[in-house]
Order: structure tokens, then sequence, then C-alpha cells
């Protein structure tokens, strides 16, 4: 079947894979539908196993599924002639790659530039990177870290519009991870550019995504906007604050949980559709008796609620 949806740069139906025969066999892929609009960031969040990797590279066309139909820039990548010409528009961080260990960061960038008619350039990626103190090390004396960033440079490289990353930070300190994605902000701000990522890490899900896929066991279990996953999920807040020990708590309801702290004060905790209701009964209780109120703070409930929910499991399990 040939899909030509002009609003899709990624469409994905029913796809499915096997690993193995008989009894040994494992299911990866249990015919999963995806969509990417153009411009968008989509990220499938899965746990280990879940099948991104799988996904992300039938998509990329580096395996093979065992049925369904996959259209990305509006080709059919079944239709091996007609993709050909689209590999200079799509950039590719794979999970694992093996990069030459005796180039360096500027000879590897410089020498891949030439099989672009408009590569991007090289000093840009580097310094908004933080590579250039790197820039003349070789490829194979550098940090994982370090190696995991030439890969989306590479990525980068040939101006795609495009982007397929498989946990491109996943090996990142909080600054390095903060560098990518800047700069995948920037190129999406200038240019049309739409990525499809791979991550475990809810905060970048949540963070960076247009659109959140949760893949789980080779099936889609979810696929929102990540404030759409949170308020179909967990619609509910947790409203906190410290008080006094004897203050007078009879509005709250029944399972709101209490801690005592040694400074005779208490923190309580409230899982609450409506915290605005209590957050004005509590200024009022303030006013009259001895009420103290003390780091009061409304939390949403994050995409790792969103998880336990639906999974009925943590990420890490
Ligand atoms: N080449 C392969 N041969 C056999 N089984 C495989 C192969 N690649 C993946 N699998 C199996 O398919 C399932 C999905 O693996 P996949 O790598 O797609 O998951 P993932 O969500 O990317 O995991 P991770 O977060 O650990 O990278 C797993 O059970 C895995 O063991």
């Amino acid at each position: 079947m040939i899909l030509h949806d002009n609003n899709y740069v990624i469409h994905a139906k029913n796809v499915r894979k096997q690993y193995g025969h008989g009894a040994s066999s494992i299911d990866a892929l249990l015919g999963v539908d995806l969509s990417v609009e153009y411009g968008q960031v989509v990220s499938i969040l899965g746990p280990n196993g879940a099948g991104k990797t799988t996904l992300i590279e039938i998509i990329e066309g580096l395996r093979k599924s065992d049925s369904g139909s996959i259209s990305i820039l509006g080709q059919d990548i079944a239709d091996l002639k007609a993709v050909k010409h689209l590999r200079e528009r799509i950039g590719i961080s794979p999970q694992h790659s093996v990069l030459p260990p005796l180039l360096t960061i500027e000879e590897l960038l410089t020498q891949q530039a030439t099989f672009y008619d408009k590569p991007q350039n090289i000093d840009y990626l580097i310094t908004r990177l933080g590579l250039d103190d790197k820039r003349h090390f070789r490829i194979g004396n550098l940090s994982g870290g370090q190696q995991q960033r030439v890969t989306v440079a590479l990525a980068l490289i040939g101006d795609p519009d495009l982007i397929f990353l498989d946990e491109p930070t996943s090996q990142l300190d909080p600054q390095a991870k903060r560098a990518v994605w800047e700069l995948l902000d920037e190129q999406r701000k200038h240019k049309c550019i739409s990525i499809l990522m791979t991550t475990h890490q809810m905060e970048e899900a949540q963070q960076c995504s247009d659109r959140v896929v949760i893949l789980d066991g080779g099936r889609v279990l979810a696929d929102d906007k990540p404030s759409g996953l949170i308020a179909k999920y967990t619609p509910s807040s947790v409203l906190e604050f410290v008080t006094n020990m004897d203050a007078d708590l009879h509005f709250l309801p029944g399972e709101t949980q209490k801690v005592n702290h040694i400074d005779n004060t208490q923190k309580v905790r409230l899982i609450t559709d409506d915290p605005n209701d209590y957050i004005l009964k509590l200024v009022e209780m303030s006013k009259k008796d001895f009420f103290l109120i003390r780091d009061l703070r409304v939390q949403n409930q994050s995409l790792e609620d969103v998880f336990i929910q639906i999974t009925g499991r943590e990420m890490r399990s």
C-alpha cells in the first residue's frame, strides 16, 4: 500500500516485527501506528525492551518490518528508488554508532560535509554542542558523552528536514543535554525540521516534545501532547504546605497525609482536583486563629505519573 499523506512527514500503519521463530521468538512490535506532522517533535517513550529502537530503525529503513506500511517525507519506504533521493533530507543519530576512532572531530565533520550539497557550518555545530576544546581530539579519545554529541552533529550536518534521534542524550550530563536541546530548538525556529526520537527520560519527553507516544511491550499505549496525557491520565494536582501541629485541619478530606516535623510543625499533602478551593480556605483560616502556613505549593502531576497510571508500574521496573 502506498501512502502519500501530505500532512505527515512520517506515517506508519500497523507495523509488526517478530525476532526469531517458534518458542523463543520475541514479538517486538504488535501492530504499531505512528504519525508525525511536519515541524513536530515526537518522542517514543518506553522502558528497556519496549520496542523503541526496533520501531525507529524500521522507519529509518535500517531494519525490515514483517508487515505494515510506512511513508516518510511523502514516499513509501518500500519504494527504494523513490526514497533514495530522500537520503540528503534525513539525519540519523543511532543509539549505537561506530565512529572512526583515528579521525578528529573536525576531520570527521569536514569529511561528512562533502556528501551534502548545502552542509551546515561545522564551526557552528562544534561550538553549539560544547565541543570547541575537543575539535582536534581523535574520536577514539573522546568520552561516551562527547562521542554522543558528535553523533548529533553528524545527524545535523546535511541540514536535514527530518531527524531521527535514538536516545540522543542518554550519556550526557545536564549541561550537555541542555546544549543539545538548545541547538535543536534553534534549528526548529529557523527551519521547519521534524524530529522523531526515542527516550526513556520522562523529563526530556515532557519538556522537548510536541507529542509523546508511550510504547510498552510492542504496543502504543497512549499518544498525545504531554499536557494532554497528564490531563487525561492524572487530572489531579498535589497540594502541599507546612503548618503548626495544632492547626485546625477539619476542612481537609480524610485521606490527607500528615508528616510531623521535629520543630513542632507538620507537612500536609493532599491530592485534589480543586487545589484553589483549599488554598482559599487556608488563607481564610490563617487570618482567624494562630495558623501557620509555610512552603505552600501546588504541583502538577508529571509524565512519570502518567506512565505508572497506564502501565501499572514505574519506568525503571
Ligand atoms: N536483533 C535482535 N534480535 C533478537 N531480538 C531483538 C533484536 N533487537 C531487539 N530485540 C528484542 O526486541 C525487543 C525490543 O527491543 P528494542 O531494542 O527495540 O527495545 P527498546 O525499547 O529500544 O529498548 P532499550 O530502551 O533497552 O534500547 C526486546 O525484547 C529485544 O530483546
